[in-house]
């Protein structure tokens, strides 16, 4: 079998006493949304911030494209293609969309001693991501991003994961916040992400969100994952929910074992 695109194996994580992560196994394949689900403290954002780089682990191995790798920092993440977005997603509001989608990565117009930067390459690009991820009806890519809504800046984000080539676009809580359209918007730019070969871990506490989009469901609890192969076309959500707090260990073993959980 191909090796997936990120594999996290036996991932402890210890805050002092608190063992937030005790060996969870996880992994994402190529061109796949995953959903992270689980009860409050569950370790879900633990697992994140470690495959982002935001905080060490205590002991395991991460793999990407089964090659070992070691992630110090949000730009080491970065540079091996992880991108998180998160609710509040870094972008600057007085900026327009084009320079927001560049931020830190303008491209320079020649002769480039004079160091200028190519406005209209951005926006160029700028037009092109926004129409791939849906939002290019009537917003020009100088619109500045304080003037859109949630939902638009949310796929602001994802279009520039999407152009600085994100393997892998992580994003916790998209949807919060959101109205029922905004939502259905971010769930479609999702979807567009995946479908131009990107793969995404979606993180949301609206589990109907999360079964609108995934292709398989992932549910932790207490620091590990109890179950990592859940179809969400195949398996309802009252059934994760109660993989989330009801069941006991062993029936969920069993219940992954059966192919389902039982009643
Ligand atoms: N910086 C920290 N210092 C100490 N303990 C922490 C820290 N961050 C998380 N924890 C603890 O680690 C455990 C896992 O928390 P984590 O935030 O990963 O869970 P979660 O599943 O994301 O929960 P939620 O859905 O509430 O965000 C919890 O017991 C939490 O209290």
């Amino acid at each position: 079998m191909a090796e997936p695109l990120i594999r996290m194996q036996n991932i402890r994580k210890s805050y002092g006493r608190v063992q937030a992560l005790e060996d969870a196994n996880f992994h994402v394949n190529e061109r796949e949304i995953v959903g992270l689900l689980g009860d409050n403290g569950a370790g879900k954002s633990t697992l994140i911030k470690v495959l982002s780089g935001a905080v060490p682990l205590t002991s395991g191995d991460i793999y990407i494209r089964g090659k070992k790798v070691t992630l110090r920092s949000t730009s080491d993440a970065i540079a091996h293609g992880i991108e998180t977005i998160y609710q509040d997603s870094a972008l600057v509001t007085q900026l327009s969309i084009a320079r927001n989608l560049f931020l830190g990565r303008e491209p320079i117009k020649p002769p480039r001693f004079l160091n200028r930067m190519d406005q209209e390459a951005m926006n160029n690009v700028a037009r092109d991501l926004l129409k791939q991820v849906g939002i290019s009806k009537n917003i020009p890519p100088t619109t500045p991003i304080g003037s859109l809504s949630g939902g638009e800046r949310q796929a602001v984000a994802i279009a520039r994961a999407m152009h600085f080539d994100s393997d892998l676009i992580i994003l916790d809580e998209p949807t919060n916040n959101l109205g029922v359209a905004e939502t259905q918007g971010v769930l479609s730019f999702v979807r567009s992400a995946r479908d131009s070969g990107h793969s995404c871990i979606f993180i949301a506490h609206n589990i109907h969100h999360v079964f609108q989009v995934v292709d398989r469901i992932v549910v932790m609890r207490r620091g590990k994952v109890v179950a990592d192969d859940i179809d969400p076309k195949t398996t309802t959500v009252t059934e994760v929910e109660r993989i989330i707090t009801g069941m006991s260990d062993k029936e969920i073993r069993d219940a992954v074992a059966d192919g389902k959980p039982s009643h």
